[in-house]
């Protein structure tokens, strides 16, 4: 098992291009199978989900192309076998993402349960719902969704569909179904994500009749066939607030190129806040700290909601940052039940934090001092790796394998703005 040795102190400096979103990523790919024609996407990023997904889509019988510059080509007119099976997706929560096009291309499908995941329970009986709204019959056996439209029906059918609470893929999950179904969609109370008006775009570039996406209240009106097309995925905010987080924590000067600042507002501005200088600049995102951030940078409160607030994708990176940030702080998670996972091996490193429910409260502390730590999840691996950067001595990161899934070659990135952190191999 790979893990990540770092050795603390270093002031970041210089550029850093930022690649394409994950999140944007496995959707379109699952969205290029709603066509038999090919589709090229540009812009995905080299990352271990996009690799698992791909294993998947071919492991259906779908031709796929990748390329080293990020562009993948698919075609999936010789898919035989619409089945997601547990051994390719249990790592992957995204592979939900197969039901919607299956079912929509294909009139059946069957999908396994997502694998278990660190950060909570993650049910999936919204995108359960919505697609049995679109006439589905959806029964759950042996760990599988086996989904398939009703004898003599060949097209799901428009529906009006209000989630319980806001959803991100399973709003996709509705989009790709719906741009095939017969009749009107009309999905309230969806997600705003970012990720989900670059993957309404491509759908309309395939075809697809599409209003309202990047608010609340979708409109998708069905059409009988999609086509191919050619679709950049949108830059990933994750990554880039990431970065902004780190550069922040050791002080320095770093232009994130292609990163969007309009898709980051809620961090940059508590970023702001805290004393660093974030601007949106030609071509990317300008971050500059004069000094550590246990020199000058004041903790920040803040709470996790759906876009356009707090993402709870950037919780555990900038709660590393408040660690070593002068003050107390207090961070409350309210999108999932268990995604403090970080916290203990935070401490571990010196960090002083208190877990009350869904809020930690955070005493920010003077200096980290290095160890050895183990990441839980993606994103609790990030917030490891941006304690090691300021951390003295050395912090080793165990199970980076969590990393990859979602990071396009962190520690080359890294290292090449002036980090001291490389990957030892076990
Ligand atoms: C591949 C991908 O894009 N992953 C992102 C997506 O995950 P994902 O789409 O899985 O997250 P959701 O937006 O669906 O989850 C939001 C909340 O709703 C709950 N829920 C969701 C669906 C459902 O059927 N039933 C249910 O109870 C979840 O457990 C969670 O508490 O959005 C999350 C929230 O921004 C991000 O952290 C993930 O990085
Ligand atoms: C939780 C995440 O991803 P996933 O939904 O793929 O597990 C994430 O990207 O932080």
């Amino acid at each position: 098992m790979d893990k990540l040795l770092i050795r603390g102190g270093r002031r970041l400096s210089g550029e850093v291009r930022i690649s394409g979103a994950k999140n944007a990523a496995l959707p379109e790919l699952c969205a290029a199978l709603l066509t038999e024609d090919t589709v090229e996407l540009s812009n995905v990023p080299h990352l271990q989900d996009v690799a698992t997904m791909l294993k998947l889509i071919r492991n259906m019988g779908v031709a796929v192309e990748q390329h080293e510059d990020g562009r993948v080509a698919v075609n999936a007119r010789a898919l035989s076998k619409p089945e997601a099976p547990y051994e390719l997706v249990k790592t992957m929560r995204a592979s939900v993402l197969a039901l919607g096009p299956l079912l929509a291309r294909f009139g059946h499908a069957t999908v396994s349960l997502p694998g278990g995941c660190a950060i909570g329970s993650r049910p999936v009986d919204q995108h359960i719902k919505g697609l049995q709204a679109m006439g589905a019959q959806i029964v759950v056996e042996h760990g599988y969704m086996v989904a398939r439209l009703p004898e003599g029906r060949t097209r799901l059918r428009g529906a009006h569909i209000t989630t319980d609470m806001v959803t991100v893929t399973g709003t996709e999950n509705f989009l790709m179904a719906a741009a095939l179904a017969e009749g009107e969609t009309v999905l309230e109370n969806a997600a705003q994500e970012p990720e989900i008006p670059d993957l309404a775009e491509m759908l309309i570039a395939m075809g697809a009749r599409i209003h309202g996406h990047g608010t609340r209240r979708i409109v998708i009106e069905g059409v009988e066939r999609l086509h191919g097309c050619k679709h950049a995925v949108v830059a990933d905010r994750i990554e880039a607030g990431t970065f902004l987080c780190a550069v922040a924590a050791t002080g320095g000067d770093v232009l994130l190129q292609g990163a969007r600042a309009d898709h980051l507002d809620a961090v940059i501005e508590k970023l702001r806040d805290a004393g660093a200088r974030v601007q949106a600049v030609e071509g990317g995102v300008r971050v500059q700290a004069d000094a550590p951030a246990y020199e000058f940078l004041r903790a920040q409160n803040f709470r996790t909601t759906e876009y356009p607030g707090f993402p709870t994708d950037m919780q555990a990176q900038f709660m590393a940052l408040n660690c070593i940030s002068q003050g107390a702080s207090k961070v409350t998670e309210t999108i999932f039940e268990n995604r403090f996972m970080h916290v203990n091996e935070l401490m571990r490193l010196g960090a002083r934090i208190q877990i009350d429910g869904k809020v930690a409260l955070i005493e920010g502390a003077p200096r980290l001092s290095g160890a050895t730590v183990m990441a839980t999840d993606l994103r609790a691996s990030a917030s490891l790796v941006i304690a090691g950067l300021v951390a003295d001595g050395e912090t080793l990161v165990d199970r980076v394998y969590h990393l990859d899934r979602g990071y396009d070659r962190m520690e080359t990135k890294l290292r090449g703005i002036g980090a001291d952190i490389e990957r030892v191999k076990a």
